[in-house]
């Protein structure tokens, strides 16, 4: 027992100085690690916002975007937070009541300002783009489309956001950031994985975007975007027909059909069952069909419907120019398209119209799709009515023949095929946020896409916290090493006992 005492007593592990040495160096490593715990911890997630306004020609759609504020430059990801449908037409349609087309955003930018913490409201970029529409009032009237965006800059400035900017944009443009949307958002981009094309069908334009790599530019140059992003080149082709919108390709088929008889239309594109009377004016009311009011016609037309799908293509197929083509390969119109190469998003109204038919599944063959839009077709108009009851007329009288369109545009117009036909995608959103091209504008805009790849930290977080431990304790354990000299004694003394 005493023996026993006197070794504890003499341990010199027991001495202060050891003692203090010992705390001293669980203190530090203590103090170390917490230093690099809070140093490097994520900060509490705070975000920014940006907002787009999209001008189409038939309505104005409002999105916000948020992505992690600390990130804003390379590795976060940009998600619609929010979106809002502006009640009534495009923008365009303002054109005699300029002041109306301001006020028509109200409610949206309302929604905004609750839906954006008001703390960030100040530096929140609001962008407005107009497409086709106001492309349209700009060629016939440039008067009004300025006053158009004089009320709506004079509406939109009323806002706390950091505005930058109303602008009509080109149809390159349109095209180009509605690729960059989807492939961002796929995340293609980033992990330069090979991207998918573009298909967008507004109201009054639609465009089409792809890389191919038998393409350098070069056959058209009108028709090449070049971007670096993520340290990839993209020599991207991309085209926007004016006037090949759904809504402004029935107008433009028809004024076609008018040309024969101008008093009446019997339309295979219409249910058998169909009837109304349609004005001249309104007709003809756009530049897509102007020059082609025939001379000395009535003031209506009396416009029935007959149901045959296959006369529809026929009347659809007169649209197009496929005569004159000064290129390798053209699409329609004598316009150069390069040879179609992997998958594609189809969105905006391709997505709506097929989605309304049921004819999103594109695995099901060509000729499938075709018996059942036939079938669609053929069905009396009051049996369409008397199932879809809450529908629009004006929209339910029109499916038909955007269906019977947008089978044309792919197939005679882009050159699909019933094999390459299954390399379409009808898509609304892709991870939540709506395909088109008002985030790729966002993204462009910001500068939130670099052109060389971002540089990532070498350790995750935890990664890194776990090895400054280890590093510390071991330099503890060194420490102690260090202190061999105390150590003999303690040993001679175990071996005593
Ligand atoms: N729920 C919806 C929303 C839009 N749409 C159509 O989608 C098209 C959107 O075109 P847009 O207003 O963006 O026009 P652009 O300026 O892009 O040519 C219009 O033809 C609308 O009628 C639809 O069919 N169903
Ligand atoms: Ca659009």
């Amino acid at each position: 027992m005493s023996a026993q005492r006197e070794m504890k007593e003499k341990n010199p592990w027991h001495t202060p100085v050891t003692i203090i040495i010992t705390v001293i160096g669980v203190i530090a490593i203590v103090a170390l690690v917490t230093v690099a715990v809070v140093q490097n911890r994520p900060l509490p997630q705070k975000y920014k916002y940006g907002i787009v306004l999209d001008a189409g020609s038939s309505h104005t759609a409002l999105y916000i975007y948020e992505w992690p504020a600390e990130k804003d430059n390379n590795t976060g990801r940009v998600e619609q937070k929010h979106s809002c449908k502006v009640d009534g037409p495009g923008i365009s349609s303002y054109a005699s009541a300029p002041l109306k087309a301001g006020q028509s955003l109200r409610e949206c930018m309302q929604k905004a300002e609750k839906w954006v913490p008001s703390k960030r409201h100040h530096e929140t970029p609001l962008y407005l783009g107009a497409t086709a529409g106001m492309r349209l009032l700009n060629m016939v009237d440039s008067v009004a489309s300025e006053d158009v965006f004089q009320a709506v800059k004079e509406a939109l400035q009323k806002f706390p956001f950091s505005y930058q900017g109303a602008r009509i944009l080109s149809g390159q443009e349109e095209g180009a950031f509605g690729w960059v949307t989807v492939n961002y958002l796929d995340e293609r981009l980033k992990q330069g994985l090979e991207t998918t094309g573009a298909l967008d069908l507004g109201g009054a334009s639609t465009q089409i975007s792809f890389v191919s790599d038998n393409y350098d530019g070069s056959e058209s140059p009108n028709n090449s975007v070049n971007f670096r992003l993520y340290g990839n080149d993209y020599n991207l082709y991309t085209h926007s027909f004016l006037c090949y919108g759904k809504d402004q390709a029935h107008r433009l088929k028809l004024a076609h059909q008018t040309q024969s008889g101008p008093n009446a239309v019997a339309d295979p594109c219409s249910h058998p069952g169909y009837n109304a009377t349609k004005k001249y004016s309104v007709l003809y009311d756009s530049p897509c069909v102007s020059d082609r009011k025939p001379q000395g016609a009535p003031a209506t037309f009396h416009h029935t419907g007959t149901g045959n799908l296959q006369q529809c293509q026929e009347v659809v197929r007169n649209v197009f120019n496929f005569t004159d083509c000064k290129y390798s390969h053209c699409s329609f119109n004598g316009v150069f398209q390069p040879i179609l190469q992997g998958g594609f998003g189809a969105f905006s109204a391709y997505y709506f119209v097929m989605d309304f038919l049921n004819l999103t599944d594109t695995t099901v063959p060509l000729e499938a799709v075709k018996e059942q839009l036939k079938a669609y077709c053929a069905t009396p108009w009051d049996q369409i009515v008397q199932q879809h009851p809450k529908a629009k007329l004006k929209y339910l009288a029109e499916y038909c023949f955007s269906g019977t369109y947008i089978l044309s545009l792919l197939t005679e117009g882009y050159n699909f095929t019933s094999v390459t036909y299954s390399d379409i995608k009808f898509i609304e959103k892709i991870k939540g946020s709506d395909a088109g091209w008002t985030l790729g504008y966002m993204l462009n805009l910001t500068n939130m896409i670099p052109a060389e790849a971002p540089d990532f930290p070498p350790l995750p977080h935890a990664g890194y916290v776990s090895i400054v431990t280890i590093i510390a304790v071991l330099i503890f354990i060194l420490f102690l090493f260090s202190l061999r000299p105390l150590w003999p004694r303690c040993s001679k003394q175990q071996q005593i006992v």
